[in-house]
């Protein structure tokens, strides 16, 4: 139990796209930025302390000086110098500082990143607690230096660094999917509680799962809660405030991987999970795709000092994950452009894209001569112009398409460009269903018929990526016509955007100040007297 002075909670829910942090009782965080870190010297002499049990969950070393990690990032910036180290000449030991705090972002992991695996493995597994840390850190001394009530939304600079420890009790919202093994996710719990009380000196310290505060947002205790977020959807049982194994399951169908498919459409080709080896081509533009030849443009390349880059540091970031969140932010700012929200996502998800089932008459196609023959077509029509001022033309039909590419969390069958064309198609279609199969999957694993109902009736739709105008609406429509009929389905979407962009983080707010919370605390001296184990117990809320 924690009895301090200070009740007023610290709450940080460090999703794989974005951090939120900011005070419970509060009705929204105050500190909004990118889930990545740079990290000055990735010289692995570097490290100090990493023995056994030293370790990431991921198997990683950890305990590198935190002195080193700068937070937060800004995708529109060309990272700062000291971010590159290379070793002499040698070209292959360039790298870039910039770490994403969870292994799926990690575009490098080649392990992870197999088609039509990364949507489960490592989701939500952090790669660098001590990353993680650096992002509680900034937000703290951001909200301690411009005041409680200032908002800090993406990139500023904090000049004034974190001197003592943080005197709030710290409140972490756990998004590690359910689907991970139970084992990977004690030794993550552990993980945060230790660097909670011994990297950022707690007074005491809790850790709830996203999806039981999003359903606590939503002020119940009994819901099916469906996060349609970055890495993927996640949809998680809570019954009475506890989570359910049995029930939870993920899709790869989420803001990232849609913003890949729209990457796709503009650039002519559709790589699998950033893999060369599996390219489908689409071909659904009259002309040449608009940014065929040098793929899309993210900000930070438009900028003048990237011409201070040495030339294998610049092909170094173009590998990074740096690069793939930066491009990730020009389709996301495409997305949500009012030109292509206006349409929204229609009711009928059955009409076919433009491309559909056509992609192997498009492989002899003279691209640039096709282009010459439209270049004077549909000059005045509706257009959407990308930061390095290519237009795209949404009067073409395929233009139609990418206004309507939301409806590709509901498609039953995925156009075939965008399927990989390898031996593991099966898996791939298993881990990429549409939200309400996946919804439809989550119920038909819950034996008692009572709760299937009851969790049917209380279905809510969370995460960024459920802002897609409409889809609250197409979810309920798909699931009335797979679900039995004796179901009275709901599918709760909150009207505000707030609501939605942070469930989870709201929820933790309202909890963190109920009283009768308060004695479920982990204090220091609880932990410093049983370990993490005790807080393992006590935070046992599936
Ligand atoms: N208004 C919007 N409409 C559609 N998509 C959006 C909107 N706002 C954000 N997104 C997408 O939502 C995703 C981020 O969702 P969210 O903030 O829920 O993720 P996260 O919690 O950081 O990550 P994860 O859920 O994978 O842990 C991004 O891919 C972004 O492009």
């Amino acid at each position: 139990m924690y009895c301090g002075d200070e009740t007023g909670a610290f709450i940080g829910d460090i999703g794989s796209h974005t951090a939120r942090f900011g005070y419970g009782g509060e009705d929204c965080p105050k500190v909004v930025v990118p889930s990545a870190v740079y990290k000055h010297s990735p010289d692995e002499n570097n490290y100090v302390g990493s023995s056994q049990g030293n370790q990431q969950p991921g198997g990683k070393k950890r305990g590198a000086k935190r002195g080193k990690y700068t937070a937060p990032v800004s995708l529109m910036n060309v990272p700062p110098h000291g971010c590159f180290s290379s070793d002499g000449d040698d070209e292959e030991n360039c790298d870039v500082g910039f770490i994403p705090i969870y292994q799926s972002m990690n575009s490098n992991n080649n392990q992870t990143k197999q088609a039509g695996q990364d949507s489960c493995d490592g989701d939500g597994v952090i790669q660098d607690i001590d990353a993680w840390a650096s992002l509680w850190e900034y937000s703290f001394s951001a909200l301690t230096a411009r005041g409680k009530s200032k908002h800090t939304v993406g990139y500023k600079k904090v000049e004034q660094s974190l001197d003592g420890p943080i005197d709030h009790p710290l409140l972490a919202v756990d998004s590690s999917s359910r689907i991970i093994s139970t084992n990977l996710q004690e030794r993550q719990k552990a993980l945060m509680l230790e660097t909670l009380f011994e990297s950022l000196s707690a007074p005491a310290a809790y850790i709830a799962p996203s999806a039981m505060l999003s359903s606590f947002a939503n002020g119940r205790q009994t819901s099916l809660v469906v996060d349609v977020g970055h890495t993927g959807s996640r949809v998680t049982p809570v019954v009475d405030g506890y989570l359910l194994h049995s029930g939870s399951c993920k899709s790869g169908r989420g803001g990232m991987w849609l913003g890949d498919v729209k990457r796709g459409v503009l650039e002519g080709c559709w790589k699998i999970n950033g893999s060369d080896s599996v390219v489908n081509k689409w071909n659904g533009w009259k002309g040449a795709p608009p940014c065929q030849h040098d793929g899309v443009i993210p900000r930070y390349i438009l900028q003048s000092k990237i011409e201070k880059l040495k030339a294998n540091e610049l092909e170094h970031l173009k590998k990074s994950p740096f690069h793939s969140m930066a491009v990730h932010e020009v389709m996301y700012e495409m997305m949500t452009s009012t030109s292509l929200q206006s349409i929204g996502i229609s009711s009928d998800t059955s009409t076919p894209f433009v491309g559909y089932g056509s992609s192997e008459n498009n492989d002899d196609v003279d691209m640039e001569d096709k282009n010459d023959d439209d270049e004077d077509a549909d000059d005045d029509g509706p257009s959407y112009v990308l930061p390095d001022g290519t237009k795209v033309d949404l009067a073409q039909p395929v233009g139609k398409d990418l206004c309507r590419l939301p409806q590709l969390l509901l498609s039953e069958d995925l156009p075939s460009w965008i399927q990989p064309q390898t031996s593991n198609a099966n898996d791939y279609a298993s881990n990429m269903l549409p939200l309400h199969k996946l919804v439809h999957r989550s119920l038909s694993q819950i034996l008692d018929a009572d709760l299937r109902k009851e969790l049917a009736s209380n279905i809510i739709l969370t995460g960024s990526a459920s802002l897609t105008p409409g889809l609250d609406k197409s979810l309920s429509i798909e699931l009335g016509k797979i679900l039995p009929a004796s179901y009275k389905h709901k599918v709760i979407s909150s009207k505000s955007t707030v609501e939605n962009r942070y469930g989870a983080w709201i929820g933790g707010s309202i909890l963190s100040s109920l009283g009768s919370f308060q004695q479920l605390w982990l204090s220091k001296k609880e932990y410093e007297e049983n370990g993490a184990v005790l807080g393992l117990q006590r935070f046992n809320n599936n």
